[in-house]
């Protein structure tokens, strides 16, 4: 039996990996795939997030999957094979392994291309990277993961055009082609890519004549590809111990002035150490759970969920910030909730 193709999808904190895998799972011919989660924190709400109900979903829950979790990796795909083998489970015509935010994709690639009992099974096929029009020139400035998640793509997803200038756009795919001539780039605002041109698309190993692997811009222009010169001297994420994933919680539900008020202030005073906030809120009067999502400065609106995806009906955040203490965004949470109180239910 050929080797199932595997998918890498990759891309800064925020950049829309969850939107995208969502909107493809949604597709008719996307049954057969199986989903690998890597989650950064210790509350996993990436899988919560992905709406579809997928059998086939799994969360890596251990660490983040370019360092520590390589062996995981590995065992949780050997064990597919098996479980699909014996019939347990539908049989399997993809993998996508989303990785966490931060994570280096090298390692993963390495285990995919080089693993000795994985290769004859599993085969890389892409290595999917979405960036932010909004926040990518900024990530990619400041943090290597950034840079190396896009030299490492065959593919460059451009997501939140719809929120940028044409301008900074342009300039953006300049930035992406220089790190990495060979890779395709592509726009898909909130997931709007036929799962064909992600999955089918660029192969990350090509053979010597595929043109699509072809440089965009000649090899001529090209800077050295793990640390363009711009970056070099920057601060790199794994020498400041600082970034870190900080859990919040609430039993009781919230009111919407309470979460305003919170992530109002967590914005304007720190959007610039907000690597990325996400949660699943209960809010006051509401049925449903609601998402947030923020990425520094930018605080997509909130956005309702169809229902729980479990029994658990506590508002869970998760902060991803450089220098946030936990203490200071736990107190500055419970502040925004005792001056917003929730209205009793009549
Ligand atoms: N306007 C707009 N919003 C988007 C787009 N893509 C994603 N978003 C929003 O950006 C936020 C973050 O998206 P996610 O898909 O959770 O990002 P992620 O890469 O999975 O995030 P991490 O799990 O932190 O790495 C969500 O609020 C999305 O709705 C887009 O193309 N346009």
């Amino acid at each position: 039996m050929a080797p199932v193709p595997v998918t890498v999808l990759t891309g800064f904190l925020g950049s829309g990996k969850t939107t995208l895998l969502n909107r493809l799972l949604a597709a008719p011919d996307m049954a057969e795939t199986a989903v690998i989660i890597n989650e950064f924190g210790a509350i996993a709400l990436d899988h919560l997030l992905v709406e579809q109900a997928i059998e086939n979903t799994i969360t890596l829950q251990s660490g983040c999957v370019c360092c520590t979790i390589r062996g995981d990796l590995v065992d949780t795909l050997l064990s597919l094979h098996e479980r699909s083998a014996r019939g347990e489970i539908p049989r399997i015509a993809r993998v996508v392994v989303e990785t966490t935010g931060l994570a280096e994709p090298g390692a993963i690639i390495q285990t995919l291309t080089e693993d000795r009992v994985l290769t004859p099974l599993f085969r890389l096929h892409g290595v999917v990277t979405t960036l932010d029009a909004v926040n990518g020139a900024a990530q990619l400035a400041r943090y290597a993961e950034a840079v190396k998640q896009i030299a490492a793509a065959s593919l460059v997803l451009l997501t939140k055009t719809d929120l940028a200038g044409e301008g900074e756009v342009a300039a953006l795919k300049e930035d992406v082609a220089r790190l990495n001539p060979t890779a395709l780039i592509e726009a898909a605002v909130s997931g709007d890519i036929a799962p064909d041109r992600v999955f089918d698309g660029p192969a990350w190993e090509p053979g010597d004549h595929d043109p699509q692997w072809l440089p965009a811009t000649p090899f001529g222009n090209a800077r050295p590809v793990a640390v363009a010169p711009s970056h070099r001297g920057r601060m790199r994420y794994r020498d400041t111990p600082t970034v870190e994933a900080v859990c919040l919680t609430l039993d009781d539900p919230v009111s919407p002035e309470a979460l305003s008020l919170w992530l109002f202030s967590l914005v304007s005073l720190r959007a610039a150490d907000l690597l990325r906030l996400k949660g699943l809120v209960n809010l006051a009067g509401h049925g449903q759970p609601v998402a947030v999502h923020g990425v520094q400065h930018l605080i997509h609106p909130l956005r309702e969920l169809a229902d729980w995806p479990d029994d658990d009906r506590r508002t869970r955040l998760v902060v991803i910030g450089r220098d946030l203490p936990a203490a200071g965004l736990r107190e500055s949470l419970m502040a925004a909730v005792h001056a917003h109180p929730a209205r009793e239910a009549a």
